[in-house]
This record gives C-alpha cells, sequence and structure tokens, in this order.
C-alpha cells in the first residue's frame, strides 16, 4: 500500500496540517533542521510502531507536550491484486497511532477501530528505511541481519509475528532459568523440548522466504553486472547446526550455556552470513561496496513483496552524502521497476531529471520543507 496522506499531532517539530502524498516518489527538500527527517520518521512510526532514528518514544513528541498522534490514509493501490479469496477490501485505509509519554499507553486504530496488535498496522504499510545507519546491516553484529530478514518474513508471512513472540517468550524464561545457575535437569529439558518445537517452525519459515530473498537478489545483482560482486555468497545461518534437532544441541551444550547464562544456540542466534572468497565482506567490501550492497538487499526484498502485489514505501533520508549519482541513479530506477512509494529527503533543491535521465520519469510530487511545514511545489 502507499502512504497517500498524512497528518500528526505533536510530533517533532511538524506542523498538525493534513499532506497529501503521490503513492509513487515524494521528493521532499529544505535547509538543516527544517523537518525534514520527521516527515520521515512520521510515515516510520506508522510501518513500524516507533521512531527508526531513536529508541525513547519520549525524544519525539513535541516539546512541552506528552501525547503524539500519526494519522495516515492508505491507498490499496497495488494490493488490490493480490486478493484472490473474493472479500473486497476498501481501496482506502485509515490508519492511526497514539502514544501518551506520562501513562506510556499507545493506541492503535485501523479504519475507526481500535486494534491490540502493533501488526495490524504494520502489515498494511511496509516502510523500508535507507539512511546512513542502515549500512549496519552488513557491518553490524548479527541482531542487524536478524531484523532485516524478520521484516521481509513478516511482510510475506504476518503471522509469523505471534510466533516469534513466543519463541522470545520461551527464551527469556530459559535465559532466566540458566542465570539462576542452579538447574533442574527435567524442568530445562521440558523447556527445550518447548523451545525446540518453536524454533524449527520459526527457522523454516525464516528459512523458505531467505531462498525467495537470495533469489531476487540474485537476480538485481546480475542486473547490476558488477565485477566486485563476482563471487559473493549469502548464506542463512539458523542459530544451530540443523543436521541435528536443537533439543540435542543443547542437551550437549547445557554446561557451556550454564556458564554464559543464556541460550547460545537456536533463532536468537540466526543470522545472514555474507561472504566473499570465504571472508565477511564486513572486512573485504569498501564502505562503498558495503553500501550498495545493502541498498541491492533492500531492493531485493522490495522485489519480494512486489511479487506478492505488495508495495513497499521506501524512506531514503538524506542518502546523497551516502551515495555517488551513478547509485542513486540505479537506486531511483529500481525502485520505480518495482512500483516501489519512494520518499526522499536532499538539503539543496532536487533536479529529479538527473534521476531519469532516459525521459521515463515516474509521477512524482516535490514539497519544501520549512519550520515543519510541507509546501507543494
Ligand atoms: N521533540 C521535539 N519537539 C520539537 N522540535 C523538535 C523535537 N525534536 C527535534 N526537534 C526539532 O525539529 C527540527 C527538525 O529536525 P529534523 O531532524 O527533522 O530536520 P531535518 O530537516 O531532517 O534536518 P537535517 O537536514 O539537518 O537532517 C529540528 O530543528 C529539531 O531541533
Amino acid at each position: 500500500m502507499a502512504l497517500v496522506k498524512l497528518q500528526t499531532q505533536w510530533f517533532r517539530n511538524l506542523e498538525p496540517e493534513p499532506v497529501r502524498f503521490s503513492p509513487s516518489f515524494n521528493l521532499l527538500y529544505g535547509a538543516n533542521g527544517s523537518g525534514k527527517s520527521s516527515v520521515l520518521e512520521a510515515i516510520g512510526y506508522l510501518g513500524l510502531g516507533r521512531s527508526f532514528r531513536i529508541s525513547r518514544h519520549q525524544a519525539v513528541v513535541s516539546h512541552g507536550q506528552s501525547k503524539l498522534t500519526v494519522f495516515g490514509v492508505l491507498d490499496a493501490g497495488l494490493d488490490e491484486h493480490a486478493k484472490g479469496d473474493g472479500r473486497i477490501e476498501p481501496v482506502e485505509h485509515r490508519v492511526g497511532i497514539s502514544r501518551d509519554i506520562t501513562s506510556k499507553e499507545t493506541s492503535l486504530r485501523v479504519n475507526g477501530e481500535a486494534v491490540r496488535s502493533l501488526s495490524s498496522l504494520a502489515k498494511r504499510l511496509p516502510v523500508s528505511v535507507i539512511d546512513p545507519g542502515v549500512f549496519d546491516i552488513v557491518a553490524g553484529g548479527p541482531g542487524k541481519r536478524r531484523q532485516f530478514l524478520d521484516w521481509l518474513v513478516f511482510h510475506v508471512e504476518p503471522s509469523f509475528s505471534s510466533l516469534w513472540q513466543q519463541c522470545q517468550r520461551v527464551t527469556s524464561q530459559r535465559n532466566q532459568t540458566l542465570r539462576n545457575g542452579r538447574i533442574d535437569e527435567s524442568l530445562m529439558r521440558v523447556w527445550d523440548n518447548q523451545f525446540a518445537v518453536l524454533a524449527e517452525s520459526l527457522s523454516d519459515t525464516r528459512a523458505e522466504v531467505f531462498q525467495r530473498f537470495k533469489s531476487a537478489f540474485d537476480e538485481v545483482l546480475s542486473e547490476l553486472d558488477a565485477g566486485w560482486t563476482d563471487g559473493l555468497k549469502l548464506e542463512f545461518y539458523p542459530g544451530w547446526d540443523r543436521s541435528h534437532s536443537l533439543v540435542e544441541v543443547l542437551k550437549n551444550h547445557r554446561e557451556q550455556e550454564r556458564r554464559m547464562g543464556h541460550t547460545l544456540y537456536g533463532p536468537n542466534r540466526a543470522d545472514i552470513r555474507l561472504k566473499l572468497g570465504g571472508r565477511p565482506v564486513a572486512e573485504t567490501f569498501s564502505r562503498g561496496q558495503q553500501k550498495t550492497l545493502v541498498i541491492l538487499m533492500k531492493i531485493a526484498q522490495g522485489k519480494v513483496l512486489s511479487d506478492l502485489g505488495k508495495q513497499v514505501t521506501f524512506l531514503l533520508d538524506d542518502i546523497n552524502a551516502e551515495l555517488d549519482v551513478r547509485h542513486r541513479i540505479m537506486l531511483a530506477r529500481k525502485l520505480q521497476e518495482l512500483r516501489c512509494q519512494v520518499f526522499i529527503t536532499s538539503i539543496e533543491h532536487p533536479e529529479p531529471d538527473v534521476l531519469w535521465t532516459d525521459g521515463q520519469a515516474p509521477e512524482y510530487r516535490m514539497f519544501h520543507v520549512e519550520h515543519g511545514k510541507l509546501t507543494e511545489e
């Protein structure tokens, strides 16, 4: 789906007037501190339930206020084609999120009705952020890559979130028992059996989606035809050696886990391993190559969802500093091909023709951002 209307209240410095966006490209420009990233952050808030810039909700609420609201209208657009069960979905969905920092309560609404689970909102607006921090997916620890994969798994299979939550709960109960030091072996076996059932199922789902992702990635890579990616290997590591049952692995490493005080094998240790000539790419690739690789991985995610008739909303925050013109053009074209919705921020007045030199410009809207207010040009 595409976000065609946004309205915020007490969200950083943003003005409360509603803004209408294009379901295709939206270019936002303005001086430092004008509010460009805050607009993207507000859109991200609807699709992720939190800020992609900071973990404290408090920082996002306008100074002196205690509650923020973000409201959006989503255009079902492409998603209509994905329906095969005869149900008629409304053409537009209205989604809203409010966060009260005093009571720490979050309320969510979809089409006028209160909903409890964030996934009801998130599944309608797959938001993918490309900002300077995104390169951690390659350079950072496995947690970042797990998050990257799980975002896709959730959008392919929304029921994944409940499986993931159950698995998290059992993992933290196991961790508590391990931290206690005195382990009751019979109790531990009960945890292990429960944990293994959830873990195997979760890993099967991840592995299946990873295969789709890998095919899409290989396709994107072959179109790019860049020598430096030759021999690049992406592998899914489920978190333990799956030629053995997880129960067996846990039993064999009981002493090690007891010493460390937490679960060392299972989906909580999963990773996407990125290697070239047997070495992690974070050790081999230049920063520019790592950035391009992450972008290609993000495009591949977009492709997997686009093949399922789901439209991704890409938030490209401040990427001019990160990518050269050639790569910016490549990215813009790919996103256009996939019919994604795109928001791009820049400090300078954008020159959209630079991105589409062959005259194949998509529909776009351009906004000037000043003191938290968006004015369409
Ligand atoms: N909680 C808040 N309440 C009110 N204003 C805030 C809050 N948090 C940040 N601001 C202000 O909001 C403005 C917008 O910040 P934002 O990061 O969106 O700007 P930007 O246009 O993306 O800037 P840059 O080009 O420097 O990245 C800044 O002036 C900032 O000081």
